[in-house]
């Protein structure tokens, strides 16, 4: 294979098998990071092409990067030279249209955070389309017609969101513009591209062009059409990858127990003083929160089996080497909280107990969005923050019990409150 020259540094070329939507940290350090130990084994021979899907300035930038992950008592750096090119739908969408007519293309990994995947009428003669699926269904047609609809030439997707059922919900998104574009090639999207669900699992808190910075610890577990074991072979090179005929529970137990108490300890320990994950895990009042919450709220809604990953999250928590700002989780808090901890208080209250602490976090989360805390991280819509100031952003027996929480905290403030609470 020639070796071509990016930044002054040597990039092997390969074939194009990967087209990647967003060039994010995460990917960086998770989905590349993987096809480089896939290649580098001998199991893959896969290059990536990454589109630039949102219109902002910052672009990733094509080349290789390094991957430094901090395991326990080691660290681990890879150099990753999987990404041959990134294609800017805004501004060169010819170019992407071009890169969809891949011969050698077979698979899509994306992640455009829990935003992305949205199923909205839109103008699919836009260059481009506004959204991802809106995109994804214009660049599929273009693939659709370039084959002369060849049911060989059906692409493989891996949305790496963190929203439930991802692949299903792109899929969905996806047909509904085909059927819009044409009803014969919204047939060959329904027959011959698969969708898979995945959940994945790996902590990558910082990176810049030249380097990601993320834990060691990692796992994709993907659901559906079983061929993808032999089209995407990551677990014959060891890697932490399973191919699962279900997926619902480890997704059910990551979310509640590490993305849940993330935005329940952002929601609260900053208010207490700390600034990162790990401060706030050692912190008396706020590990003592974390523990709390995972033992006593979201353990009792899993099976009890849960109880191995809730500490091997702690430890996680734990490592100091991710330097893992508790800010950078509060992006779109109260969403996530929707999501990720309203399940636990609902399914306590469904067979008669309480969920106090998931609630308290949420109590900290509307003060704060209501502008009561100082300078507490606020990062959310403009529609959610007014919602939150109108008072109608929750209801019922939320409202009142979150109504109790406020109340102490505004007269004992944050500390006293969690106290009062943890008892
Ligand atoms: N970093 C982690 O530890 C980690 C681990 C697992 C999952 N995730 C998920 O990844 C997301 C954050 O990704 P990151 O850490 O790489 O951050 P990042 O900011 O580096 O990357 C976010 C990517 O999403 C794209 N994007 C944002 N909004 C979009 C939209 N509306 N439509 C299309 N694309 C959009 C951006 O262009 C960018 O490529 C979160 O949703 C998170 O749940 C992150
Ligand atoms: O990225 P967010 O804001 O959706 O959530 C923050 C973290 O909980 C998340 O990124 C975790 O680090 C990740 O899900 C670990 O697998």
């Amino acid at each position: 294979m020639v070796a071509s020259i990016v930044r002054g540094v040597s990039v092997r070329q390969r074939p194009v098998r990967v087209l990647q939507i967003g060039g994010g940290n995460f990917l960086r350090g998770f989905a590349d990071w993987m096809i480089q130990k896939g290649n580098d084994a001998g199991v893959l021979d896969h290059g990536v092409v990454v589109l630039k899907v949102t219109a902002s300035a910052s672009a990733p930038v094509a080349g290789p990067f390094r991957v430094v992950l901090d395991g326990a008592g080691f660290t681990e750096v890879t150099d990753v030279d999987v990404i041959q090119e990134v294609a800017g739908a805004y501004t060169d969408w010819d170019r992407c249209l071009a890169v969809a007519r891949g011969a050698d293309l077979r698979l899509v990994v994306s992640n455009t955070t829990d935003a992305g995947i949205v199923s909205v009428d839109e103008d699919l003669g836009a260059r481009p389309p506004a959204t991802f699926p809106g995109k994804m269904a214009v660049l599929l047609h273009e693939r659709w017609r370039h084959f002369g609809g060849d049911p060989d030439r059906g692409l493989s997707f891996l949305p790496c969101e963190l929203i439930e059922e991802n692949g299903q919900a792109l899929r969905a998104a996806v047909l509904r513009h085909a059927a819009v574009l044409d009803p014969g090639f919204a047939g060959w999207v329904g027959a011959h591209c698969r969708f898979h669900d995945t959940i994945v699992d790996r902590i990558v808190p910082s990176g810049d062009a030249g380097e990601v910075r993320g834990e060691f610890y990692a796992r994709w577990a993907i659901a559906g059409d079983p061929r993808i074991r032999d089209e995407f072979p990551l677990d014959r090179a060891g890697l932490p990858v399973e191919f699962l005929a279900d997926i619902r529970p480890f997704r059910e137990k990551k979310v509640r127990i590490l993305n849940g108490s993330h935005t329940a300890l952002a929601a609260v320990a900053p208010l207490l003083g700390c600034v990162t994950v790990d401060a706030a895990v050692e912190h008396p009042l706020a590990g003592e929160f974390l523990r709390r919450l995972l033992r006593d709220e979201v353990l009792p809604t899993l099976p009890a089996d849960a109880g191995a990953f809730v500490e091997a999250t702690l430890e996680r928590f734990r490592n100091p080497a991710l330097e893992h700002r508790l800010s950078d989780i509060a992006l779109n808090a109260l969403s996530k909280w929707d999501a990720r901890n309203r399940p636990v208080v609902t399914d306590r209250w469904a067979v008669g107990e309480q969920a106090p602490l998931s609630v308290f976090a949420l109590a900290c989360l509307l003060l704060g969005y209501a502008g009561e805390l100082g300078d507490y991280p606020v990062r959310d819509s403009a529609e959610v923050i007014t919602q939150v100031r109108a008072g109608s952003w929750v209801r019922g027996r939320l409202a009142e019990e979150t109504a109790e929480h406020m109340r102490v905290i505004r007269e004992a403030g944050p500390a006293a409150a969690l106290e009062k609470a943890l008892r």
